[in-house]
């Protein structure tokens, strides 16, 4: 296990920013942290990074304590803080060569700078100042710095934040490749994002964790339904529609589509298919429609 987090507090003054939190991270997952302003997701990633220590519980990072080895953690860490913060009077690669002296990198470190300039698409702006750089450059050169030492584990809070369309889908295919060797956690206030990147979500409010599953079993959790609106070439009955199994609802948006709803969707979807094998009967268009995760979101934020 990556990260094994238990009973993980932290007090600031009378507030409990995150409240005894537990979660275990598996290495080539990407994990998205959610949550609404204020929920406690950059604390929890300050400690886990061993930057802050905890007012109670233990976490552990490639099996070291966060607080008794926090030097072994931040080895095998690459963190991009929320602010991102920089030194806009470095020039790019001066700034990189820092952060390899910091981790003592020596004879490795021009080719490692060089790769992780090519990786995070910096090539064009290796010879800038920081300063000089776009927002979204920056942030990239906030990741390349994260990776620098090829680390187990990239904690990135709110890593897309002021990139344009095109950077952003840059990024996220970047950070998806990483994913596929590290343990990936990231926070974004973006649900988009994490249905784009994401395997698995944890949902914190008022620092606690409300939910936390793989993405595709969230999004079927809820209570509303889900629909799917199907068109036939033949005729088909209401009566027949409902006779398939999962179907909660039929009815019949227009002279052309009907509209099954269920509390399954996928489920009736396979069965949907099964029905037209079966009866002779040959689909034009079938579109699901189950809930996003942005209104599983909302909801449970709001219940609590
Ligand atoms: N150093 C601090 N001193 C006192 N309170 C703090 C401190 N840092 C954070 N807090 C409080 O702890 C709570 C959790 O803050 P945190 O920054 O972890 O939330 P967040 O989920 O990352 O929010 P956002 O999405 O807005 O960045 C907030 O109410 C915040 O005001």
């Amino acid at each position: 296990m990556s990260i094994q987090v238990s009973a993980l507090s932290k007090v600031y003054g009378e507030q409990r920013a995150v409240d005894a939190i537990s979660f275990e991270l598996k290495k080539g997952e990407i994990t998205g942290f959610l949550g609404p302003n204020g929920a406690g997701k950059s604390t929890t990633m300050k400690m886990i990074t061993g930057f802050l220590p905890p007012t109670s519980g233990t976490a552990t990072v490639c099996g070291f304590d966060i607080v008794t080895q926090s030097l072994d953690v931040r080895k095998r860490v690459g963190y991009l803080p929320e602010s991102n913060p920089l030194y806009y009077d470095m020039y790019l690669t001066e700034f990189l060569r820092f952060i390899a002296g910091i981790h003592r990198m020596g004879a490795n470190a021009s080719k490692r700078i060089d790769e992780v300039i090519s990786l995070t698409g910096l090539q064009p702006e290796r010879n800038k100042k920081i300063g000089a750089l776009s927002n979204g450059y920056k942030q990239r050169v906030g990741i390349a710095q994260a990776l620098l030492h090829d680390p187990e584990v990239l904690i990135l809070d709110e890593p897309t934040t002021g990139l344009d369309p095109n950077q952003l889908a840059d990024i996220r295919q970047l950070i998806k490749t990483l994913g596929a060797s590290k343990t990936v956690i990231l926070s974004t206030h973006i649900m988009q994002e994490v249905e784009a990147i994401c395997d698995r979500a944890i949902i914190i409010n008022k620092g606690k964790i409300i939910a936390d599953d793989r993405l595709s079993a969230l999004q079927q959790q809820g209570t509303a339904s889900g629909h799917i609106l199907v068109r036939f070439a033949e005729p088909v009955t209401a009566e027949e529609l409902a006779g398939i199994p999962g179907v909660t609802r039929v009815a019949a948006p227009d002279e052309q589509h009907w509209q099954l709803f269920s509390n399954e969707v996928d489920e009736v979807r396979k069965n949907l298919l099964q029905f037209a094998l079966i009866n002779n009967r040959n689909i034009l268009s079938l579109q699901s429609n189950s809930q996003s995760l942005e209104t599983i979101f909302r909801e449970l934020t709001k219940r609590v």
